[in-house]
């Protein structure tokens, strides 16, 4: 094609997984600058891309090659503080720059024009005259946002005969919306809560951090119940009361998040903006243009948030930094709170990572100073630790087929008794974790994944937990088709709940695992329904220690504290200290005084211990020596190298491979290949290579000169894990 304008070259980054950025001629009289949304030619296809540069180096390809983009988008431009954070992750984590993009503007329809559409808004006056059905709809409501029909149908888990039922009854008022309408500013004028002294300190101290207005990384750290939440909301104010400026609040898990909306609209009497992969397309394109027109003030999200357009970031908040669900596992791998610090650097604004159990990374910046380091030591008004002790399981072990030892049974009746809610806490879904049969041995393993199918007793079948196959729980063996010979092995929760079930007939009870509450809806109803005192005893895995607060909840009950303990990896022992002491802060929140019992079979470990004793400094800094001592993370640096194929023989020839041509530097170590634990996963079989360095050591240099050098074929795909965090 000839050019029939005068144009110029730009060069495009499209969010496809391609190497790099293209070529592409622009008319010169079309106004561009970096960041411009566009349209251009791929092959047969039109493509939304991102002006990446508006001056290309030099390349060898003539302009006469080049193809004309089609024009631009009319949104504003991709902020240049993401556009610089898109390249850092890229190049940080090993993936190619467009898909990184593709996180940033994977939205619906982002690109058109907005049609209006008519949504409905709850307008129930008295929940407590609502049917079950239309309970349900209230209960899942998230903040007064209106939605359509099909989305509430899908947020709350009902049939859209529900929703129109309740339009028509007037417990719904129809509003119409377009997809770029703005958010409600929040109110910076409420009265806050009066904060204690050394919260007062604390909250000052951020104030101050955002009014200078620059990097810095702070830890904010306090006790379970300490009123981390209040104090940082300080900073979040000292954010807002700057004219348009943007805050963003990470957590780990946004659908456990209902307590922690409802105290935001207390303090800042609107909702926040929310972010996640679950919002339906109409939210996402929503809140995406509420941020990149800057009328989104705060948003609270998951990980994803942090690509998110924002233009004037002023603040960012890392809730339960420690969380294992801020890493990303699949696609991009990579570490939400460590690129949340790397965020806020690129936008230059303060961040602060909070948690009750910082993890070793964090508490390692902050001893050496690289970030500031609050501490809250007390909970908020009369509440004081829970007592927490041990029970040593081989002085008390349960009659064979249970699970609760007499003191802690006994500790629930007297709970019972005193009208108090009780938690037992048990981190394994479903009812039994293995099936076997009793007359030839063998164990029900899932035919694409190794590991051994969970059984779930209400749905009366055996479930993949990790591929989601599933099947009827058989009468005969599979093997040797013996009859009813098949038992159940270990406790799940639901095996516990029945326990609790049989000892306590009329207590009432409630299972809190994410197999049982599926939709963010029940979950919220379950969580109400706890702060209504309806319920007695949960039984709950690791969903309920996500920073729950239930007044009448003192007595904390951990069923096996050993899980997680033996044969685990590095951060083993850190992460179940972090499990128990978070479910262990779920006790004795206000007046009421909690205890904590931990069964286990092993009362002198070092993180039992470090509960029983609350001295978690000498746990923690013996952690910290044995991870220095063998280099690893944060005294050295770790990628894992993930191969994985339908096809055996090509994954383990591709692994033979990158062994022989691994790198001999000094600084730099490489552990395998070995078949990963997890060896066969999802019909794929997997291998695993770790690379360990020394810290000056550039370990992204080292990992693509090395996987450069060897073609990988046969259906072989090759993952790479920075910082991995979990080892399966
Ligand atoms: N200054 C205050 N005034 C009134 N209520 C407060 C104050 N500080 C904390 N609270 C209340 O105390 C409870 C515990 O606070 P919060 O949930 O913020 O603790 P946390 O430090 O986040 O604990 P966890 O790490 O266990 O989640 C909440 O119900 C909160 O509203
Ligand atoms: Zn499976």
């Amino acid at each position: 094609m000839t050019t029939l304008f005068p144009s110029r070259r730009i060069q495009i980054l499209l969010p496809l997984p391609l190497q790099g950025v293209l070529d592409y001629l622009a008319p010169d009289d079309l106004a561009l600058q970096e960041g411009d949304f566009v349209e251009v030619p791929l092959g047969s296809k039109r493509l939304q891309g991102v002006v990446w540069s508006m001056e290309p180096p030099p390349s060898d390809v003539p302009d006469e090659r080049l193809k004309h983009i089609y024009g631009r988008f009319d949104l504003p431009a991709l902020p240049d503080s993401l556009m610089k954070f898109i390249d850092w992750v890229a190049a940080y984590t090993l993936s190619p720059p467009g898909a990184v993009l593709k996180m940033a503007v994977s939205v619906p329809r982002a690109f058109e024009q907005a049609k209006s559409r008519t949504a409905y808004r709850l307008a129930v006056e008295d929940p407590e005259e609502l049917t079950a059905a239309r309970r349900k709809v209230y209960d899942a409501a998230v903040g007064d946002m209106p939605l359509s029909v099909r989305d509430w149908r899908d947020w709350a888990g009902v049939g859209e005969g529900v929703i129109r039922g309740m339009v028509k009854a007037g417990q719904m008022t129809a509003v119409e919306i377009r997809g770029e309408d703005s958010f409600p500013a929040p109110d910076t004028t409420l009265i806050a809560p009066s904060l204690s002294t050394e919260q007062a300190t604390a909250g000052e101290h951020f104030r101050d951090l955002v009014r200078k207005d620059k990097f810095q990384a702070s830890l904010l750290e306090g006790v379970t119940g300490a009123g981390k939440t209040e104090v940082y909301f300080e900073a979040v104010h000292e954010a807002l009361l700057r004219e348009d400026s943007q805050v963003l609040v990470l957590v780990p898990e946004i659908a456990l998040t209902a307590q922690w909306l409802d105290r935001f609209k207390d303090r800042f009497g609107e909702e926040p903006v929310i972010w996640h992969s679950e919002l339906t397309p109409v939210q996402r394109r929503r809140a995406w243009w509420g941020v990149i027109h800057g009328n989104a003030r705060v948003v609270v999200g998951a990980r994803s948030a942090l690509f998110l357009p924002f233009r004037a970031l002023k603040l960012i908040v890392v809730d339960e930094e420690h969380s294992p669900t801020y890493k990303q596992e699949d696609g991009v791998f990579y570490h939400g709170r460590d690129m949340a610090v790397v965020r806020a650097h690129q936008a230059d604004c303060p961040v602060i990572l909070a948690s009750a159990t910082p993890s070793l990374e964090t508490l390692v910046n902050a001893e050496s100073g690289k970030y500031d380091w609050l501490y809250l030591g007390e909970r908020h008004g009369p509440a004081e630790m829970p007592d927490m002790h041990a029970i040593d399981m081989r002085k008390f072990p349960p009659a064979s087929g249970e699970w609760l030892s007499d003191p802690l049974r006994e500790a629930l009746q007297q709970n019972l008794e005193r009208g108090e809610q009780s938690l037992l806490y048990l981190n394994r879904r479903g009812y039994a974790p293995l099936t076997l049969c009793r007359t030839c041995g063998h164990r029900i393993q899932c035919p694409h994944c190794s590991a051994w199918l969970v059984e779930h007793k209400k749905t009366g079948r055996l479930q993949c937990h990790h591929c989601g196959h599933w099947m009827n729980k058989p009468r005969h063996c599979p093997e040797c088709d013996s009859e009813d010979s098949l038992v159940a092995c270990g406790p799940g929760v639901e095996r516990v709940a029945e326990e609790v079930e049989r000892l306590f007939p009329e207590a009432r009870l409630a299972v809190m695992a994410s197999d049982e509450l599926n939709t963010p809806g029940e979950i919220r109803e379950t969580v109400a329904a706890i702060v209504r005192h309806e319920v007695d005893i949960i039984v709950g895995t690791q969903i309920v220690t996500k920073g729950y607060h239930f007044p009448d909840l003192t007595l904390v009950g951990v069923v096996d504290s050993d899980l997680g303990l033996s044969g685990g990896d590095m951060r083993a022992a850190e992460r179940t200290w972090q499990q128990l002491e978070q479910v262990a802060g779920r006790a004795g929140r206000a007046e009421k005084p909690g205890t904590v019992l931990f069964q286990t079979f092993m009362p002198e470990h070092p993180v039992i211990d470090a509960l029983v004793s609350g001295d978690r400094d000498n746990f923690l800094e013996q952690e910290a020596n044995a991870r220095e001592q063998r280099g690893m993370p944060p005294f050295g640096k770790l990628a894992a190298v993930i191969l994985s194929g339908a096809d055996y023989n090509a994954v383990v020839t591709v692994a033979r491979q990158l062994g022989r041509a691994a790198p001999r530097l000094t600084g730099v170590q490489v552990l395998g290949p070995a078949p990963a634990p997890l060896a066969y996963l999802r019909g794929r079989h997997r291998y695993r290579l770790l690379v360990k360095t020394e810290k000056q050591v550039n370990i992204q240099n080292v990992l693509r000169a090395w996987l450069d050098s060897i073609k990988i074929s046969g259906g072989v795909r090759l993952q790479v894990d920075i910082d991995p965090v979990s080892f399966f």
